[in-house]
C-alpha cells in the first residue's frame, strides 16, 4: 500500500493509486453520488481552525468564520460547535447561521449595502456587532435602531489604504475600493457615531483583501489600526474590540502564505508592544479555514483534439467552479485514479466545461493522461466555489459530501430541476 500526499492538501492523498479525502475514496463517493461532486474534509477544516486557536492561546479572541467562503449548513454547524462566531454580509447569511445553531451574539455583520430590512432583522436577532462601512449607513442604522427602541452595537470598518498584493478584484483595503471609511475620516466618523443615541460604539474593524500571501500588508495594517485606536480613545471613545478581518491565503499553486499561528504570533507582538495585548480581538477568516479542505470531482465527457488546442471536456463548469473565469484563478487538477505509467500518453489540454461560454474553463494547458469516462479532481475547491456557484445554463448545483475519517455524509443533494423552476409563473 502506498500513500502519496498532495502539496497543500493535508487530507487529500493517493492510496493504492486511488485519490482519497481522509479515509474515503473519491471514485467510490462519485459512483454513489454522481458528478460533479464537492467533497470536504472535516479534519482539514478543524486543523485550519486549530492553527488560529493556537495563535490566540491565552488571549481574548473570537474567530468569526466568514461564511461567504462556504455557507453549507453542515459546515456552519461544525464551526458553531467548535465555538466560532460568524461574519455575515446579508439577511440570507444570517438565516443560514441561525439555522445551523449559531449564537447570534457571536455574529458580526459586514458589507457596504445593508438594507433597512436587513438591519432590523439583525437587531431583532441580537447580533454582536454591525461593521458599518459608510457615513450614510451610520445614519440609517441609527434610525432603524431607534425605531425599534434598541441600540445597535457598531464597529467602523476602516479602509487603511494598504496594498494586500492580491488580485485586484479581491483587494478591499485600498483607497480606490468601495469598502470601509477612509483612514483620514475615521476619527470624525467615530465622534459622529458616538453622539447618536441609536448606536453604541464597541469596536473597530478592517479587512484588507483576500488570498493574501505576504505578512507585510497585515503588519502595516495593524500599525495603522492601532494608531487610530489611540486617537479614538484619546477623544474619549472606548474601543472594546479590534476586528482585523480575514484574508489569509492558501496554497493553490505553490503559494506560500504565512501559517495562521505564525502570523498571529507577530501581530500579537505588535499589539503587546503598544499595550493592546489584552484587548478583545476578532478575526474573520474564510478561505484559510475551508479552501484546502475541499475538492470537486468531475467526469471527463469527451476528448476533443483541435488544431491549436486539445480540449478535455468535463461535466463540471464555470457555474460550479467560477474562480478561473472570474479571476483567472489556478486550481490543480489531478486524476482520481493514477495511471499505471505516469508519463506515457500524457498530453496538454485545456480542461473546460459544458457551458456555452469561451470563458468556461477550469484549467489551461494541463498535462494529463486521460480519456472519456475518467474522473478528475479539482483541488482547493472548498472556498468560493459552491458558495459562488449558480444555475447558469439551467444546470443543477452539485451535491456536497462531508468526510469524517472513514465516514461520509451527504450534506447537500444535487438541485432538482423542479427546484429550479419553483416560484416561477407562466403567463
Ligand atoms: C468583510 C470580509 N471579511 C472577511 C472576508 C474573508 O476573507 P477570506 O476568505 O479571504 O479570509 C471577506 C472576503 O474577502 C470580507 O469581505
Ligand atoms: N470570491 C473571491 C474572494 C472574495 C472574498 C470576499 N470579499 C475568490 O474566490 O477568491
Amino acid at each position: 500500500m502506498s500513500a502519496t500526499l498532495l502539496p497543500g492538501q493535508p487530507h487529500v492523498h493517493y492510496e493504492n493509486s486511488q485519490l482519497h479525502v481522509e479515509g474515503c475514496s473519491l471514485d467510490a463517493l462519485s459512483i454513489t453520488h454522481g458528478t460533479p461532486l464537492f467533497v470536504y474534509s472535516k479534519a482539514s477544516m478543524l486543523d485550519a481552525l486549530a492553527a488560529y486557536q493556537r495563535g490566540f492561546a491565552g488571549r481574548n479572541a473570537r474567530i468569526c468564520y466568514a461564511m461567504k467562503a462556504n455557507s453549507s449548513l453542515a459546515i456552519l454547524q461544525l464551526f458553531a460547535k467548535a465555538g466560532c462566531g460568524f461574519d455575515i454580509v446579508s439577511e440570507g447569511e444570517l438565516a443560514r447561521v441561525l439555522a445551523a445553531g449559531a449564537d447570534a451574539s457571536k455574529v458580526i455583520f459586514s458589507g457596504v449595502g445593508k438594507t433597512r430590512a436587513e438591519m432590523a432583522c439583525a437587531l431583532e436577532a441580537g447580533i454582536g456587532c454591525f461593521n458599518v462601512e459608510s457615513e450614510a449607513e451610520i445614519d440609517v442604522l441609527n434610525e432603524v435602531a431607534l425605531g425599534m427602541g434598541k441600540q445597535a452595537p457598531i464597529s467602523i470598518r476602516v479602509n487603511p489604504n494598504v496594498d494586500p498584493k492580491t488580485h485586484p478584484y479581491i483587494s478591499t483595503g485600498l483607497k480606490g475600493n468601495k469598502f470601509g471609511i477612509a483612514h483620514e475620516r475615521t476619527l470624525m466618523t467615530y465622534q459622529r457615531a458616538a453622539a447618536l443615541p441609536g448606536l453604541k460604539v464597541v469596536g473597530i474593524d478592517c479587512h484588507i483583501g483576500s488570498q493574501i500571501t505576504e505578512e507585510t500588508p497585515y503588519l502595516d495594517a495593524m500599525d495603522r489600526m492601532l494608531d487610530l485606536v489611540e486617537s479614538i480613545e484619546a477623544a474619549g471613545i472606548p474601543i472594546h474590540h479590534i476586528d482585523f478581518g480575514g484574508g489569509l491565503g492558501i496554497n493553490y499553486n505553490g503559494d506560500t502564505p504565512p501559517a495562521a499561528d505564525a502570523l498571529w504570533h507577530k501581530l500579537l507582538g505588535k499589539l503587546d508592544a503598544r499595550g493592546f495585548g489584552q484587548r478583545q480581538l476578532m478575526i474573520e477568516p474564510g478561505r484559510s479555514l475551508v479552501g484546502n479542505a475541499g475538492v470537486c470531482v468531475t467526469e471527463v465527457l469527451y476528448m476533443k483534439p483541435g488544431e491549436q488546442k486539445n480540449f478535455c471536456i468535463v461535466d463540471a463548469a464555470m457555474n460550479d467552479l467560477p474562480r478561473p473565469a472570474m479571476y483567472q484563478a489556478f486550481h490543480s487538477i489531478v486524476p482520481v485514479k493514477q495511471a499505471a505509467s505516469q508519463s506515457s500518453g500524457a498530453e496538454v489540454f485545456d480542461v473546460v466545461g459544458p457551458v456555452c461560454e469561451s470563458g468556461d474553463w477550469i484549467g489551461h494547458d494541463r498535462t494529463l493522461q486521460v480519456q472519456s469516462g475518467d474522473k478528475l479532481a479539482v483541488l482547493s475547491a472548498g472556498a468560493y466555489c459552491m458558495s459562488m456557484s449558480s444555475n447558469y445554463n439551467s444546470r443543477p448545483k452539485a451535491a456536497e459530501v462531508l468526510v469524517d475519517g472513514a465516514h461520509s455524509h451527504l450534506i447537500r443533494q444535487r438541485d432538482s430541476f423542479a427546484d429550479q423552476i419553483r416560484g416561477e409563473k407562466l403567463l
